[in-house]
């Protein structure tokens, strides 16, 4: 996905302010930066879900600027929010079966067969209600069915927030593993920065919802302003 001179925000409140981004095919690309300085935003803009007031969104040479979501959705795009990512009141099983209701039932099956040997850790829990799932377990179950949806890009806002380091580590592993073994694209909104720069391969950093780095993630690990930022005194 190319992002050219992106201007966007929320009906006339600018957030975003040109912000150019190249996320890599079968590669992890991390957003850091201060809370408030439109990462979320930036996702959300690509999914869709603000005002564009310029600018360019280009996917597999299309430009989808300006399609909806449920377009982007069945392009390949998946996009999963911090939080509201399943249907609370079906089942694990069900949330996986309307991930894939596009499917006939024998591709159903067998995207369901390998989101679960992905994430093997729901597969004891398919006749659980989501709502009363662990938040580490709601994750596992929002990521497989981005896989049963066949996602190519998956979006991910946050989604170590409120997990313990224990479960953050399995999600970042669970994030590798989807690269490694299923080549996608992954765009990741991380504040465990740094151990989300230690699983990417390139990074950017935003400030006041401009672009203040971007380049391979090991080197913002490295880099000043990423130092001052992991020690509070970037300013917002
Ligand atoms: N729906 C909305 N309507 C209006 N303004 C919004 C909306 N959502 C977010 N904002 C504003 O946009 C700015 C950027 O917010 P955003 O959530 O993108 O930042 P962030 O970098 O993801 O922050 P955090 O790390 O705290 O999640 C903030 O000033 C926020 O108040």
């Amino acid at each position: 996905m190319i992002v050219k001179n992106l201007n966007a925000g929320y009906g006339k409140l600018q957030i975003l302010f040109d912000v150019n981004a190249e996320i890599e095919k079968g590669k992890i690309t991390t957003v850091v930066g201060p809370n408030g300085s439109g990462k979320s935003t930036f996702l959300k803009t690509l999914f869709g879900l603000t005002t564009i007031y310029s600018g360019e969104i280009i996917y597999n040479d299309v430009n989808i600027t300006h399609l909806p979501p449920y377009k982007k959705a069945r392009m390949g795009i998946a996009y999963l929010p911090q939080t509201n990512n399943v249907f609370q009141n079906l089942t694990v099983e069900e949330n996986l079966k309307i991930a894939g209701y596009v499917l006939d039932k024998e591709k159903l099956k067998e995207r369901i067969d390998l989101a679960l040997e992905i994430f093997p850790e729901i597969k004891g829990i398919l006749k659980r209600k989501a709502g009363s799932l662990s938040g580490g377990q709601r994750q596992f179950l929002a990521m497989a069915m981005a896989l049963v949806r066949d996602a190519e890009v998956l979006m991910l806002d946050e989604p170590t927030a409120q997990l313990s380091p224990k479960l953050a580590d399995l999600i970042f592993n669970k994030i590798t593993e989807m690269r490694d073994e299923l080549k996608l694209t992954i765009l990741l909104v991380e504040q465990n920065a740094k151990k989300a720069l230690e699983i990417s391969d390139y990074g950017y950093m935003f400030v006041s919802g401009k672009v203040a780095f971007k380049g391979k993630a090991e080197d913002l690990l490295n880099h000043e302003k990423f130092k001052e930022y992991s020690l509070g005194v970037t300013a917002i």
